[in-house]
């Protein structure tokens, strides 16, 4: 199905362009192509190189810069300010081991300044321009693509694209909850603009984003209270990941408000921001320096005027059929514009896909029991396949095995002992079918776990297999001898192996 990578077999039907801005004449040229990314997210630029890689004619429009979400507002500046609160922790407790460290204080310009140099130097070292350009691939960054027919997108610049193919690879951003004084609050992206670290925040939302956060504000030395209308903390995770995430949160001092009634309105007052919501019926009111409205990231569509093109949204999202195409067969959607996977991981699967099923002909979709993802929350948490929850839906004897980071030497020895694995092997053919960790390195350990999982391995084969010692991974040969220890069948046949 996959045809082998090959150079670039036709070259674009005229001359690739990186440059913005009209052409010296003032008029811009139209530009008929085979294949139109809009957005240079990780979705649209596996999706774009993938579909040059095939043979197509690819023009790519970016309204700003390359790399989307994940480089330059997402992903990246997370993990530094997440790398910047490890240090901070570590330095807390250094005097555990006889260092003796003085003054731990921020410098919030200095860590804000030295995330975006991380920014830049992801930018710099990941070189989209530069690898459209090697590849034959147009990049037209003139402004954002809206719609004129289901075949042409004019940019804000007035260049008019004809394309037999369009992938809308167009992201989402923030959403503020439509509240009195959502004005007064921030959103994730505009985190590392804060004038100052705070000495009290408000974080709305406790998914992946809102978490991340609780743990980077909380470890730098902000007061952190947490706001979610869902029940628990990491709604999408494992229910023993949001369990042992929100322990841990109260356990440093956080306030974990989840099952609220509703945020109702922000303040401005003399001490700062009064959040106003309620649990139950009890009016409550939370005074803060900052509110972080982490509340969703709905796609970025009004700007395509989809009407044009006959395609309507549904709940913030452009629906696709499991091979990533709209209702309109010659406009496939990837990433999060789409709403399914929401993670770099995947809207490059999703991406590669797209173009394979665009150009090829074909039907490739992606296996979502192979997508690992987590945070870095303190501690860490990840997951990949079926939740618990899932599995015993699907078959109730599935075997279920959780091992504490507390029986783990390595975790001992560094005094780590927060946290679990948690495999969930099929009983009839003892293939792992989940993986939930929280604690030190849990989402490195459940990256291995996918391997294994996309080797097809079983869990004698896991079982089998000798870690290095002392390591976090070597958790998963516990935890997947105790799943053939639950099931004696197996154990017999595999003991052996096992010796
Ligand atoms: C704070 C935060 C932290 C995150 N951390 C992680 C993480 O650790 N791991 C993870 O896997 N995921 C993470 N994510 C999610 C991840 O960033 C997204 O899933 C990923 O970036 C989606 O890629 P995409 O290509 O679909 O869209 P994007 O990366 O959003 O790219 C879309 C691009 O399209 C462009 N565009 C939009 N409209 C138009 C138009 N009309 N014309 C031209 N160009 C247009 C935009 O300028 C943008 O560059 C995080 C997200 C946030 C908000
Ligand atoms: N490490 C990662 O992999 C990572 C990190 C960040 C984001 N992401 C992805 O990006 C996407 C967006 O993440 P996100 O966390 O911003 O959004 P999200 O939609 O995952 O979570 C938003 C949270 O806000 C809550 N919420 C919504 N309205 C509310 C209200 N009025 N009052 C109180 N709470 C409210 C929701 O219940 C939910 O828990 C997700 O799909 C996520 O998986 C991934």
């Amino acid at each position: 199905m996959t045809p082998s990578a090959a150079a670039p077999t036709s070259a674009p039907t005229s001359a690739p362009m990186t440059a913005s801005g009209p052409a010296a004449s003032g008029a811009l040229d139209d530009v008929t192509t085979e294949v139109l990314v809009v957005g240079a997210g990780p979705g649209g630029t596996a999706a774009a190189l993938r579909a040059r890689e095939l043979g197509a004619d690819v023009t790519v429009v970016e309204a700003a810069a390359t790399g989307g979400t994940c480089v330059n507002l997402g992903c990246v500046p997370t993990r530094g300010l997440a790398k910047a609160a490890r240090l901070m922790r570590e330095v807390r407790t250094a005097g555990r081991y006889g260092i003796v460290a003085v003054d731990e204080r921020v410098d919030w310009a200095a860590t804000t300044g030295r995330v975006r140099a991380a920014v830049q130097a992801v930018r710099e070292m990941k070189r989209e321009p530069a690898r459209f350009a090697e590849a034959g691939i147009r990049l037209l960054q003139e402004g954002r693509a809206r719609f004129e027919d289901a075949h042409t997108m004019v940019i804000d610049s007035g260049r008019r694209i004809h394309a037999d193919t369009i992938i809308l690879a167009v992201g989402g951003h923030s959403s503020r909850i439509p509240i009195p004084g959502a004005e007064l609050a921030t959103v994730p992206e505009h985190v590392l603009d804060l004038p100052e670290l705070p000495r009290r925040v408000a974080i709305i939302g406790a998914g992946n984003t809102g978490a991340q956060l609780v743990t980077i504000f909380r470890s730098l030395g902000s007061e952190v209270t947490v706001l979610d209308l869902a029940p628990r903390v990491l709604m999408t995770s494992d229910e023993s990941v949001s369990a042992a995430i929100a322990e841990a949160f109260e356990a440093d001092g956080v306030a974990v408000r989840t099952g609220i009634a509703g945020v109702d309105r922000l303040e401005q007052t003399g001490d700062g921001i009064a959040v106003h919501w309620r649990q139950g019926a009890d009016a409550q009111r939370t005074l803060v320096d900052v509110v972080v409205m982490a509340t969703g990231w709905p796609a970025d569509l009004a700007p395509l005027a989809l009407d044009k093109a006959g395609l309507e949204p549904e709940r913030g999202f452009l629906p696709v059929d499991r091979f990533y195409r709209s209702p309109v067969p010659s406009i496939l959607v990837v990433g999060d514009a789409n709403g399914r996977d929401m993670l770099v991981q995947g809207a490059q699967f999703e991406g590669e896909a797209a173009a394979e099923n665009a150009v090829l002909g074909v039907n490739r979709r992606s296996m979502l029991s192979l997508l690992p993802s987590g945070g870095f929350t303190d501690p860490d948490y990840g997951g990949v396949g079926a939740t618990v929850a899932e599995a015993r839906e699907r078959d109730p004897g599935c075997i279920v095995v959780t091992v504490p980071f507390s029986d783990l030497d390595r975790a001992v020895i560094d005094d780590r002992t927060r946290g679990f694995l948690t495999l969930i092997v099929d009983r009839r053919r003892d293939l792992v079918l989940g993986a939930h960790a929280v604690g030190e390195h849990a989402i490195e350990i459940v990256q291995s776990v996918a391997t294994a999982m996309a080797a097809g391995a079983d869990a004698a084969t896991l079982a089998a297999v000798r870690f290095a010692y002392p390591t976090y991974g070597a958790i998963i040969g516990l935890a997947a001898r105790a799943a053939l220890r639950d099931d004696p069948e197996v154990a017999d046949v595999t003991s052996a192996v096992l010796g």
